[in-house]
């Protein structure tokens, strides 16, 4: 563990009120501000020794100290709610072993007088969701109100955020005269991994603020003055529980009270279970801990509850828990540690990525000892340098990231973070697109990083169509030394290939036949396949039609490059810069004397017949003899663009069997619609079907 502060005081009456004033501290900055400086593993920790001191010296014990109070307050502007019926707070059994959910049954069976030799209890177990609670409050069947927690007493209201959220229904499923006049329902407004993950790579592509982890994201939106805030987020919910009811009979069970709030419409999570004793409490806890991380919203624990009702009203409360539940944690997703230095990781496609080198802590189940940073915008963002104290989030399968630093003075000076000049791993330079967030290397097909990815590629049915030249072989041939460049590709023998493993002579042999059959290709494969950013199939297509030659092409200026119809200054720069590189020129002459070869025209001389210029084809459905692709390049060949959906400026849908909802939407358009021998007479200059040109 790091320490956040100087030593601690050793006396307890001053280590108390340090304790009580660091989590009041805390406590506003996550209740209130919903920007924690902390993990919550690292208040828990605080919490628990502040308890500690506390049940060793009773008379240090005062009132407002947080154990004995929910902590949460009205943020300003937001109007007051007063509960009908208290939001408490949920004991919590740190110790995530058996022996936290065994402690429970025993505390209940105590406290029941249950006698040793007594059946199991029934329990009804839960996910604890890492998100907000709030209370809706129907009347009628209608939502009237829906209110945070807050401090246990008052919450705020925040109806016009939970308004937004689709899953909450605005009014309940059932016959009007069977809804009770009042039913309050609790539970917790989250957000899911995946929308979370996506808000953030939006952010990142904008170059703005990103946001810490979805728990705090949700509490924040839900409690915004504006709904719009809510726009661009997704929020979920979870039903959990009840507040006041008048005029219902509440089922006897809290997981028939469950199903009840089911039946009214809202969400109610799934992985719930009833389970007896003790050691079916351990077996629900083991059977969700192994499906953590494929769930796809955060937990911290599980939460068990005295699933019989009457049993409940008898266990009653302590000051700010009810002594019928109880959440067993799981290990935090989220963990401070030190960030020891900085290094740089060339991505597949050339990107590179900072990644914090982290002294080793253990974050969501695993030890982490590496995580990202993204990129450099958003290292400067957070502020993070070589030797803070940084907050560690593993969450899922999604991969381990430094999401802030947490505030403390440095003892001393230390530069910020600057991006290399040079790729680390093969010394190309390294450019930042303009207005673009990412840095990347140069090296392309010459960088080591990207070699598979650029393999890959150029092997792809689009571009050389090398059969059978996958995934593993790549890895293989990469990993074995045996092609570091492109060209190398073309100087591999039966013999070398059959030693590889998992290859039989045969599949040497027509691989290397393959590669062979691949050697005759078009230009516009050739360009597409060396895998230059931001050119791809139907640039590389238009590059090829213009200028017809690759020489001229890989001579061009930039002026040049941008006279190509549908090239702008984005395209023309990355072509530019790929040929300026001598490696690639070097790889291209490479290729050629390997004997990769296409045909070459004058370019603008181009006079092949061109009569669907200025038409969009869309295709659907099989067709009897051409395949898709073939009939692409027929139509591109005849000057028309080929585009992925129907709309009124689509010239023509040629389909074949099976044609889907593309077809139904050319027919509501009034779009002609032909088939292979409508196209086939098409290609041969035969007059254009329908009205729409
Ligand atoms: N990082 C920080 O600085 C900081 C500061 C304060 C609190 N915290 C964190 O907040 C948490 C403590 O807070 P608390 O008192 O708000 O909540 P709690 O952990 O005591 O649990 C009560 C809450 O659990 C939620 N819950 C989720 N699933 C539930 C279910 N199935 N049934 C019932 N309730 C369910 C409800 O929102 C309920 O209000 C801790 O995790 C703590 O680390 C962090
Ligand atoms: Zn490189």
């Amino acid at each position: 563990m790091v320490s956040t502060a100087s030593e601690p005081d050793t006396d307890p009456a001053r280590r108390a009120a340090e304790l009580r004033a660091q989590l009041h501290h805390h406590a506003h900055r996550y209740y209130v501000l919903d920007a924690p400086e902390i993990p919550d593993a690292e208040y828990d920790r605080l919490f628990q020794e502040l308890q500690a001191i506390e049940a060793a010296h009773p008379d240090l014990l005062t009132a407002d100290s947080p154990t004995q109070r929910v902590l949460g307050q009205v943020l300003d502007g937001l109007t007051p709610v007063r509960h009908a019926v208290p939001m408490l707070s949920i004991r919590t059994e740190t110790d995530t072993t058996a022996a936290g959910a065994e402690a429970f049954d025993a505390r209940v069976r105590r406290e029941l007088g249950v006698a040793a030799d007594a059946p199991p209890l029934a329990y009804a177990c839960e996910l604890k969701f890492d998100g907000l609670a709030v209370n809706l409050r129907y009347e009628q069947g209608v939502l009237v109100q829906a209110a945070t927690r807050g401090d246990g007493e008052t919450g705020e209201d925040v109806t016009h955020n939970v308004r937004t959220i689709g899953q909450v229904p605005l009014r309940l499923q059932g016959a009007q005269a069977s809804l009770p006049p009042v039913i309050e329902i609790r539970g917790e407004v989250y957000m899911r991994r995946d929308h979370f993950e996506r808000l953030n790579e939006r952010q990142r592509e904008k170059g703005g603020k990103t946001f810490i982890n979805p728990r705090n994201t949700a509490a924040g939106a839900i409690r915004q003055l504006d709904p719009r805030a809510m726009a661009d987020k997704t929020l979920s919910f979870f039903a959990y529980g009840l507040g006041e009811t008048t005029g219902w009979a509440q089922p006897a069970t809290h997981s028939g009270t469950l199903d009840a709030i089911a039946a009214f419409g809202l969400p109610v999570c799934a992985d719930r279970r009833v389970v007896q004793g003790a050691a079916g409490l351990v077996a629900f806890h083991a059977e969700i801990a192994a499906k953590r991380d494929a769930l796809p919203f955060d937990i911290d624990g599980v939460v068990y509850k005295v699933d019989d009702i009457a049993l409940q009203k008898r266990l009653g409360f302590v000051t700010r828990e009810p002594r019928w539940a109880v959440a067993h944690k799981y290990p935090a997703q989220e963990q401070m540690t030190l960030l020891r230095d900085i290094e740089i990781q060339v991505g597949r496609t050339g990107k590179l990525t900072p990644v914090a080198k982290l002294q080793p802590v253990f974050v969501g189940g695993t030890t982490v000892s590496n995580a990202t940073l993204h990129n450099l915008f958003e290292l400067r963002r957070k502020g993070v340098r070589v030797g803070d104290t940084v907050i560690v989030r593993r969450a899922g399968d999604v991969i381990p990231e430094v999401v802030g630093r947490v505030p403390q003075p440095r003892l001393a000076y230390v530069p910020n973070f600057r991006m290399p000049r040079a790729c680390p791993v093969c010394g190309s330079p390294v450019r930042r697109e303009k207005g673009g967030i990412d840095h990347r290397c140069t090296g392309g097909l010459f960088c080591a990083a990207q070699r598979k990815q650029a393999l890959l590629h150029f092997a792809g049915r689009r571009a050389m169509d090398v059969e059978g030249l996958g995934d593993k072989l790549v890895d293989q041939l990469v990993d074995g030394g045996l092609v570091r460049t492109l060209p190398e590709l073309y100087t591999l023998g039966v013999a070398k290939l059959a030693a590889l493993e998992r290859m039989a002579d045969k599949s040497a042999a027509n691989l290397v036949a393959a590669l062979t059959k691949s050697k005759a290709t078009t230009l516009a494969r050739f360009l597409y396949a060396l895998g230059i950013r931001q050119v791809g199939e139907t640039t590389a297509k238009d590059l090829a039609r213009h200028f017809g030659a690759l020489d001229r092409i890989m001579d061009a200026t930039l002026e040049q490059l941008l006279e190509v119809p549908d090239v702008g200054p984005i395209v023309a720069q990355s072509v530019r810069q790929f040929f300026e590189q001598p490696h690639h020129r070097e790889i291209v002459e490479q290729l050629r004397a390997a004997g990769v070869h296409w045909a070459e025209h004058d370019g603008e001389a181009d006079t092949t017949p061109k009569p669907l210029a200025g038409r969009t084809i869309v295709l659907t459905g099989t067709l009897p003899t051409l395949s898709r692709d073939e009939a692409k390049a027929l139509l591109e060949a005849a000057g028309a663009k080929v585009a992925g959906s129907v709309s009124k400026k689509t010239s023509a849908v040629v389909a074949g069997a099976e044609a889907g909802s593309k077809l139904d939407k050319a027919r509501e358009l009034g779009v002609p619609v032909i088939d292979e021998a409508g196209l086939q007479a098409l290609l041969a200059g035969g007059p254009f079907p329908g009205a729409n040109a």
